[in-house]
């Protein structure tokens, strides 16, 4: 099987017309300029991303990937496996925190099942995309076979191709796996040649002796993989099929000129990987919150990124991005409806004149 396009090529960058005409319409807003801080430059990249004078994040497209993880035999979560299988079908219920968050948002939610250890019945509203039980533990082994990996990308790139099709404006990825912040971690470890002692953290819920075990695993790990440190030999190394498909789904709406909002820990890591294989994939990502897992900073800074939210939150599912799309929402509102400052009369004298103050945290 071959990777899609989206994950092979680079995408075209936002664009820098729309930017420029976006920063102007900033700068004839009734306010100081700059004044609105960093709700001018949400506005103003996600009209660059939306080719629009007037960006909108009306209609936002919701992914969940959900899998296991084989290095739960290491006993590295607060939480049992089958709760991965049990929190599928709480998502299609609509009982679980994104769910009713998506409905709060009038967001479209999908849940993408890539295999579970405890079977889950096919759920209507659960889209089937079992690729194994579970990954193999990586403490032993490659969590995933190179065919594993591409097909959880494809995956990942068929919900980008569905928010797409869905004329979405803002894409969220969310993931569900119990056990996946140490992949995640491993994984950051391995890219970013960090000591998994600063990386690992307590997860669902690690008391502090379990996060030293937890980085001990970690280390273990990374010295049994340290052969070949290439984003999709890591990826490979340590898994999980549900980074895998978040890397391909943002590729994939990269690749589509969808903006995507990052959620946490987990979700970062799956865009580490996808930036590291195509540098440009960055231009089309907005981030939402910085999780209380202690690891997410260094992806951040990796990245570049000042999240617009610090709520301690560390749910994943997409909740920290669902929860800051009100914020993007009340940028694009004042960008597109305050009134100009000819249009409302307001008279700037000459030494006052608007500079522009739109800055980029997220840049
Ligand atoms: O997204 C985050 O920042 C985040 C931080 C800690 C935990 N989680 C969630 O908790 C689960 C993984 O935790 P653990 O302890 O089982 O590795 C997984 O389902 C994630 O969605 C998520
Ligand atoms: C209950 C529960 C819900 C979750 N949602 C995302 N990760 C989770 C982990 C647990 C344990």
């Amino acid at each position: 099987m071959l990777f899609p396009v989206s994950w092979t090529n680079p995408p075209a960058l936002p664009s820098a017309h729309f930017l420029e005409l976006a920063m102007q319409r900033q700068n004839t807003l009734t306010k100081p300029a700059g004044s609105l801080g960093q709700l001018e430059a949400i506005a103003t990249q996600l009209a660059s991303m939306q080719g629009s004078e007037l960006p909108t994040a009306d209609k936002i497209h919701i992914s969940i990937f959900a899998g296991d993880h084989g290095v739960c035999a290491e006993a590295i979560s607060a939480y049992p496996q089958a709760v991965t299988a049990q929190m599928i079908a709480n998502f299609a219920s609509g009982g679980a925190a994104i769910s009713v968050l998506a409905k709060l948002l009038g967001a479209t939610l999908e849940v993408i099942n890539l295999g579970t250890v405890t079977d889950t019945p096919d759920l209507p509203s659960v889209i089937n995309a079992r690729i194994a039980p579970s990954t193999r533990n990586f403490v032993e082994i490659d969590a995933m076979t190179s065919q594993q990996v591409t097909k959880a990308i494809h995956f990942g790139d068929e919900a980008a191709q569905r928010a797409a099709r869905a004329g979405c404006h803002l894409f969220i990825g969310g993931e569900m796996g119990i056990g996946n912040t140490t992949s995640a971690a491993a994984i950051a470890c391995a890219l970013l040649n960090k000591n998994p002692i600063r990386l690992a953290g307590p997860g669902t819920g690690l008391d502090s002796a379990g996060v030293r075990h937890k980085a001990e695993v970690i280390i273990r790990a990374l010295q049994r993989h340290n052969d070949d440190q290439t984003p999709m030999a890591v990826l490979k190394a340590f898994g999980g099929f549900e980074i895998a498909a978040l890397a391909g789904a943002i590729a994939g709406c990269a690749a589509r000129g969808i903006p995507v909002l990052i959620d946490g820990f987990i979700v970062s890591v799956a865009a580490l990987i996808a930036v590291s294989e195509q540098p440009d994939i960055r231009a089309w990502l907005l981030f939402s919150h910085r999780s209380a897992e202690p690891g997410h900073q260094a992806i951040l800074d990796a990245l570049k990124a000042t999240p617009l939210l610090d709520m301690g939150m560390r749910l994943g599912e997409g909740s920290g991005a669902a929860v800051a799309v009100p914020l993007i929402r009340a940028a694009c509102a004042l960008h597109n409806n305050m009134a100009s400052f000819d249009s409302a009369g307001v008279n700037v004298g000459q030494n006052d004149a608007p500079q522009s103050g739109a800055t980029n945290r997220n840049d």
